[in-house]
């Protein structure tokens, strides 16, 4: 099967309301369909007679050395998509050397994720997500449940300083979990109110005091995701970020903002080496990886096609998203004669005339 093959699986195996809260964006979807779209317009101009029949593919990120270079994308609620949800996505991600980025909006608490990563890798990279919370007990209880459960790294969100309005959200009325699902992580955190979890809070006036504060925190490495900007992407480096992800949140966030790949190559030049960068939003193919590696990144993150794929054949289906997305993109670096994700450099990317 295909990824668009699973994807139509997906879309015949969840009801309508959880498929559009993960097929949706916010707005009129500008933003969602300008991710995918933006890849279109970057070719690859290939270098040959220089590559090698063996090639490595391989990445070393915060907390996850030697990892594929494609990560899974922190996506909310995956026990909506699947009954086995989070651990089944875990495993998946174990067996295909992926990170797994979890967080506060999974369904199963982060010792269970990571379990389930461990039950089928030796040493599984399980990064967790969370939002920058602006009371800091609340901060610090889920910064300690991420490291007692394992995890090698954490992923603060700085795109959400509000809610996203998600349209086909408020149109099916889906504002709430349904009964029997929770953000488990978020369970017994100072302020929950006794038996059930906090609501996940966002807040405008979180700043980069609170990234600061939340390294002092922990010895975790800290990456911080959603930033578009170059300037974003310099204060990151220098309030001591281990890694940038550029990211609009999959067009779920503000629908006025550039495709995601378009604002890396700038955020690269700023960043200049000095921690990895890594994108995600629209990446679908093989091809897709080799443009964003050619930018800059040093590893694409994917959301949607791993909920697809979980929703349409659980474990084995998100194993498949990500065999197939690594194994296109090695086929790509194939074709463009490398033999290391080095070898692809920002003068083999070009712009297609837009005459079509
Ligand atoms: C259903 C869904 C839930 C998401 N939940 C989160 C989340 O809890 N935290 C977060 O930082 N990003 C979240 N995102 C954004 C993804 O991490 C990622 O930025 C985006 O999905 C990438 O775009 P793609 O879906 O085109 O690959 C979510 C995205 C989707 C589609
Ligand atoms: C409170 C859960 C937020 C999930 C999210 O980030 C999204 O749906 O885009």
């Amino acid at each position: 099967m295909t990824l668009r093959e699973l994807h139509d699986a997906a879309r015949a195996a969840l009801d309508p309301v959880t498929y559009d809260y993960v097929a949706g964006g916010a707005g009129e979807e500008r933003v969602l369909a300008a991710n995918e779209r933006a890849f279109d317009r970057y070719a690859l101009l290939p270098r040959v007679l220089c590559g090698s029949e063996t090639r490595d593919t391989a990445v070393d990120l915060p907390g996850a050395p030697g990892a594929s270079p494609v990560v899974v994308a922190p996506t909310a609620f995956h026990r909506l998509a699947h009954r086995h949800g989070e651990r089944a996505t875990a495993r998946a991600a174990a067996a295909e050397g992926a990170v797994l980025v979890t967080g506060t909006a999974a369904t199963t608490a982060v010792a269970g994720v990571v379990a389930a990563a461990r039950g089928t890798a030796a040493d599984p990279a399980v990064w967790f997500q969370l939002y920058p919370h602006p009371r800091r007990d609340v901060t610090e209880a889920l910064v300690r449940r991420a490291e007692d459960a394992g995890c090698t790294a954490l992923v603060l969100t700085v795109d959400s300083p509000v809610f996203g309005r998600h349209t086909r959200d408020l149109r099916n009325g889906f504002t709430d979990l349904p009964p029997g699902y929770a953000a488990e992580n978020m369970r017994g955190l100072p302020g929950a109110p006794p038996g059930r979890p906090a609501a996940i809070t966002m807040s405008p006036a979180v700043s980069w005091r609170d990234i600061d504060r939340t390294r002092r925190m922990t010895a975790l490495p800290v990456l911080v995701k959603g930033v578009l900007h170059p300037r974003d992407a310099l204060l990151a480096v220098e309030h001591g970020a281990a890694g940038v992800i550029v990211s609009n949140h999959g067009g779920r966030q503000c629908d006025t903002v550039p495709a995601a790949v378009d604002c890396l190559p700038a955020v690269a030049r700023a960043v200049a080496g000095r921690v990895p960068v890594l994108l995600d939003g629209g990446v679908r193919r093989g091809g897709d990886i080799a443009v964003a590696l050619a930018l800059g990144a040093s590893a694409v993150g994917v959301g949607r096609p791993v909920v697809w794929g979980l929703a349409a054949e659980g474990e084995a289906g998100v194993r498949r998203v990500l065999a197939a997305l690594r194994d296109e993109y090695d086929h790509t670096l194939a074709l463009c004669g490398g033999r290391r994700n080095t070898d692809l450099t920002g003068d083999m990317v070009v712009r297609r005339e837009e005459t079509w």
